[in-house]
Parts: structure tokens; C-alpha cells; sequence
């Protein structure tokens, strides 16, 4: 049986990270991958995804320029974008491969599955480790109904060949609005049904809310608190039913209604490792109950967001402790982006912490109408953020297309605990959202000393 410091199974970021850099630092790791490496976000989520979203921004902001300098409407050539997108990113998982395999780590693509705490068995070869890293990641939930068969998932819609005249999105979490931003500016017809009575329940109220009207405005039609009773095919078209009576015919259907851990087949209950249905808990040391163990990145049971950023973060982590360095005891703040268009941006404490706790002041700043010239005329533009009572910045949250690098500058100033006197010590260029949004704003709001 072949011997190995670390076998890590899945091939996402949660997980190669974690083999290439030990075996770099001289321990024998194996990785076993199912599918492509790079997992979730390289092939079947945040790549493809923001490669197939550019177009649909510029197409956004070009629409601010109508009557004041642009003429004419952008037409978007789908099936020459996903050209384009089986282009750049088929070849990634590839590069990423010579990348680990330049390491020295060994790879093995196959199904794995723990026949024992230290054993796991591939392709029919069992392989023994000193410790296991389990990342696993997570795959889209699937509905118990009538014709469940013809609901499709983000996998599917992110590759689709064809846009769709008509598309029906279930659910409407990050998944279906980012899709649906998207799809309003091809589409005919663009519905959304959910089972809740809001849509991202977990960012800033009057962003959601804001959110849904520009997506209504715009032509996405909600229809709130139903539950799915069937979907049938008719010739080419699809009848979707909801137990209130709703009926709404369409082309597509794509299921986006929360995303489920890859828990089973993987011998948990052999190892003697505790899973639920939410995953896989582990200690601040990502160690599962057994403790050779590891869990990293969306297998995780745990309420951090589950995000790229976040299973690079986690797999540092186990490597450190692998190694036996001293590793974070705790996250840092984590930012995170729903990229609609317009973009809602998170990071730190939330607004509705914020505003039911007397150890936080919460502050508005709508910077988007004070600053059209800067932010390419985009009027709804807003940033809100929490401070603690000494003065310090704790949590920030952004609606407008340019939350994505914002956040991040915000994310710098809550980890760094920066000052007013910091902010003003430094020249920002200039005319930029982080100067005109941000660092003009938080020189007055921030602890001045
Ligand atoms: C549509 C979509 C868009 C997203 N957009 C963003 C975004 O914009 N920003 C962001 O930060 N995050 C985004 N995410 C989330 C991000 O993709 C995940 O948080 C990230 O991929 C988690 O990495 P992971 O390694 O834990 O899991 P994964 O990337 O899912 O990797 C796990 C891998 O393990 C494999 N596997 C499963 N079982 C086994 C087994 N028994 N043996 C071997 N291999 C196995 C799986 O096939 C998979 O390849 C998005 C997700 C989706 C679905
Ligand atoms: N920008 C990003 O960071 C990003 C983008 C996409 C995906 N992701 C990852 O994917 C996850 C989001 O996936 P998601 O959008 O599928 O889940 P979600 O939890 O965000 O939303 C699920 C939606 O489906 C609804 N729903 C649940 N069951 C239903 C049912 N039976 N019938 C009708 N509606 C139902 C819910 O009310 C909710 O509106 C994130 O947590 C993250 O891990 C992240």
C-alpha cells in the first residue's frame, strides 16, 4: 500500500493548495480529484461566471450614457461569448495541474472514498496517510417533485449553448439574481419563483430592496412564498406548477435553491468522522472530530461564507498547522460580493447587527448622486458602514458596480484599524470611487487620533 504524509481529496481551492505547498516543504502528498481541478469556482462557478457577466455590465453602464453622449444599443452575441468562455477557461484546470505536479505532488483522479481513519481507497488502489484533508465542496440541492428531471442547475446555465427566450429561476438567492442580471438583458422573459417572502435576506435591507426594484424595474417578474409542486414538458416549452395554482410556461428552468455538502459515498461513518446534512463540523484548527482529519473549504459545517477567498484562507491554515506553525485563531474580516448588476458588496459587522446594538453607530453615505462625474453616472450608488465605539471601521456594506474593489478597500482599513489620521497621511489617486466614496467620507467619520 503506497505510504503518504497528507492525502487530500478534491481538487477545489480548499484542497490543492494544501498538497502542492507541503510537498514543497518536503512531505509525500497525494491529491485525489473527481473532476476537474480548480474545482467549483475554476470550471462551474466564479471564473466562467464573471467572464459571461463583463459584457452584460458594460452593457449596464453603456445604458447611463443614453441621451447624454451614447447612441445606439449594444447588442450581445451569446453563442460568440461562450465561445470565448469554453476558450479561456477549458484550459485552466490544465495549467493548474503542471502547477501541482511541478511540486512533486502526486495526483489521481478518481472517486475517493475512507475505508479506514488512515486508509483511502481510489480506482481500486487503497493509499495510506499520516492525515487526511477532506474538501469535498459542495453541489446544488435538487427538488422531490413531478419532472425534477427538466430542472437544470448553474453548471448547466453557465455553459448553455443557446440563451433561452424564456427562463424561470427557482430560488432567489445569490445564485438565480446574479444569473438573472444577466438573463434580463437577453431573455423575453425573465421569472423568478422562491419559497421566502424577500431576496438576500442576509446583506443590507435597503439594498436587497433596492435590488428588487431595479431587477423589476428592468423586467424580472417575482413571485414570492411558493412552493413547487411540478414541472412538465410539453413539446419544446416547459409548464412549471406551484401548489398556490401558479402555472408559467418557459424554455428553461434552472434550480438555484441552496447548495448541498458532498458528503456521501466518502466512507465518513468508516473513519468515524461526524457529518450532518450541513456538513462537516470541525475545531478552529479545521480538525474534524478525528484528529488527523481536516476539513476544508465548503464541506465545512460552519456559518463563515463559503467562498473562494475563504477555502484558499482555510487551506493555509491546515497547511500551517501541519507543519506545526502558529496559525490565525480566528478570521479575519471576510468581504464578500453578490455580483449583480449592480454589484452588493458585505464585509465585517452587518447592518442589522449594527442597528440593534448600542456599541455600534451605523452611517449611510450616498455617494453615488454627489459623485456622478466619478461614478460613470451610476445615481444609486451607496455605501454604508458600521463603527464601533472607538471610532474604528467594523463593517461596511456597497451597492454599485464598483463594490467589488471597494470592499476590498474597506476590508483594508477594518483589518488594519485604521485612522483618520492614517487615511489622511496618504495621497489616493484621484478622480477614483475609493477616493471620492470612501476616504473623503471616513476622514470625518473615523477615531480622529
Ligand atoms: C455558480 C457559482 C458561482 C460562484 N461564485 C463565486 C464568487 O463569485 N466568489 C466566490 O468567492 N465564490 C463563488 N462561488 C463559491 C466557490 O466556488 C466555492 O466556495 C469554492 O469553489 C469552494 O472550494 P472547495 O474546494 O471547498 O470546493 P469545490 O471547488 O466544490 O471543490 C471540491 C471538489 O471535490 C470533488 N469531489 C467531491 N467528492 C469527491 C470524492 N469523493 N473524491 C474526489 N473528489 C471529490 C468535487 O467534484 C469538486 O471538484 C460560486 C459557486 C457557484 C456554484
Ligand atoms: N458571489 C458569490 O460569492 C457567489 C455566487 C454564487 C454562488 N455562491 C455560493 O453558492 C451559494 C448560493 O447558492 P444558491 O443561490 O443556490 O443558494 P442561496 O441559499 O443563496 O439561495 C437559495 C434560494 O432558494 C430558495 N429556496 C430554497 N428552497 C426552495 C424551494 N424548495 N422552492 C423555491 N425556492 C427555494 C431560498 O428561499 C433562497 O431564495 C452561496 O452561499 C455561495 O456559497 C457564491
Amino acid at each position: 500500500m503506497a505510504q503518504y504524509d497528507v492525502i487530500c481529496i478534491g481538487g477545489g481551492h480548499a484542497s490543492w493548495p494544501v498538497a502542492a505547498t507541503l510537498q514543497k516543504q518536503g512531505l509525500q502528498t497525494l491529491l485525489i480529484a473527481n473532476d476537474r481541478l480548480g474545482g467549483t469556482c475554476t470550471s462551474w462557478g466564479c471564473d466562467p461566471k464573471i467572464l459571461l457577466d463583463a459584457p452584460f455590465e458594460i452593457m449596464a453602464e453603456a445604458a447611463r450614457y443614453r441621451d447624454i453622449g451614447l447612441e445606439g444599443n449594444l447588442k450581445l452575441n451569446w453563442e460568440a461569448l461562450q465561445a470565448y468562455n469554453r476558450k479561456v477557461i477549458a484550459p485552466l484546470p490544465g495549467m493548474l495541474q503542471n502547477m501541482i505536479e511541478q511540486s512533486g505532488a502526486q495526483i489521481v483522479f478518481g472517486s475517493a472514498r475512507l475505508t479506514s481513519p488512515h486508509t483511502v481507497l481510489v480506482n481500486g488502489k487503497e493509499h495510506h496517510a499520516k492525515k487526511i484533508v477532506i474538501a469535498t465542496g459542495r453541489r446544488a440541492a435538487t427538488l422531490n417533485i413531478p419532472g425534477a428531471e427538466y430542472i437544470r442547475n448553474s453548471s448547466d446555465f453557465l455553459y448553455t449553448e443557446h440563451f433561452p427566450e424564456r427562463i424561470v429561476f427557482i430560488g432567489a438567492g445569490i445564485i438565480s439574481l446574479e444569473f438573472a442580471s444577466m438573463a434580463v438583458r437577453m431573455a423575453r422573459e425573465v421569472v423568478i419563483i422562491t419559497n421566502g417572502n424577500t431576496i438576500l435576506p442576509q446583506y443590507y435591507d435597503r439594498y436587497s430592496r433596492k435590488l428588487l426594484a431595479q431587477l423589476e424595474a428592468e423586467g424580472v417578474k417575482f413571485h414570492f412564498d411558493q412552493t413547487l409542486s411540478s414541472v412538465v414538458k410539453r413539446d419544446e416549452e416547459y409548464l412549471v406548477k406551484t401548489q398556490s395554482g401558479l402555472e408559467i410556461k418557459t424554455d428553461y428552468v434552472l434550480g438555484a435553491s441552496g447548495r448541498i455538502p458532498n458528503v456521501e459515498g466518502l466512507g465518513l461513518e468508516e473513519a468515524g468522522v461526524i457529518f450532518s446534512q450541513r456538513g462537516i463540523p470541525t475545531d478552529e484548527q479545521f480538525r474534524t472530530n478525528v484528529p488527523h482529519i481536516y476539513a476544508s473549504g465548503d464541506i465545512r459545517d460552519t456559518s463563515i461564507p463559503r467562498l473562494t477567498p475563504t477555502a484558499f484562507f482555510e487551506a493555509g491554515c491546515i497547511v500551517q498547522h501541519i507543519l506545526g506553525e502558529a496559525m490565525p485563531m480566528t478570521y479575519p474580516a471576510v468581504p464578500n460580493v453578490v455580483f449583480t448588476i449592480p454589484r452588493i458588496a458585505q464585509v465585517g459587522i452587518s447592518q442589522k447587527e449594527a442597528k440593534n446594538s448600542d456599541a455600534y453607530r451605523s452611517v449611510d453615505i450616498d455617494y453615488g448622486k454627489q459623485m456622478l462625474f466619478q461614478t460613470r453616472n451610476e445615481k444609486e450608488a451607496e455605501v454604508a458602514v458600521v463603527l464601533n465605539k472607538e471610532g474604528y471601521l467594523v463593517g461596511a456594506d456597497i451597492y454599485g458596480d464598483f463594490s467589488g474593489e471597494l470592499i476590498n478597500f474597506l476590508t483594508l482599513v477594518i483589518n488594519l484599524k485604521l485612522t483618520a489620521r492614517d487615511l489622511r497621511g496618504m495621497i489616493f489617486a484621484f478622480p477614483t470611487h475609493s477616493f471620492g466614496a470612501v476616504k473623503f467620507a471616513l476622514e470625518n467619520l473615523l477615531r480622529q487620533e
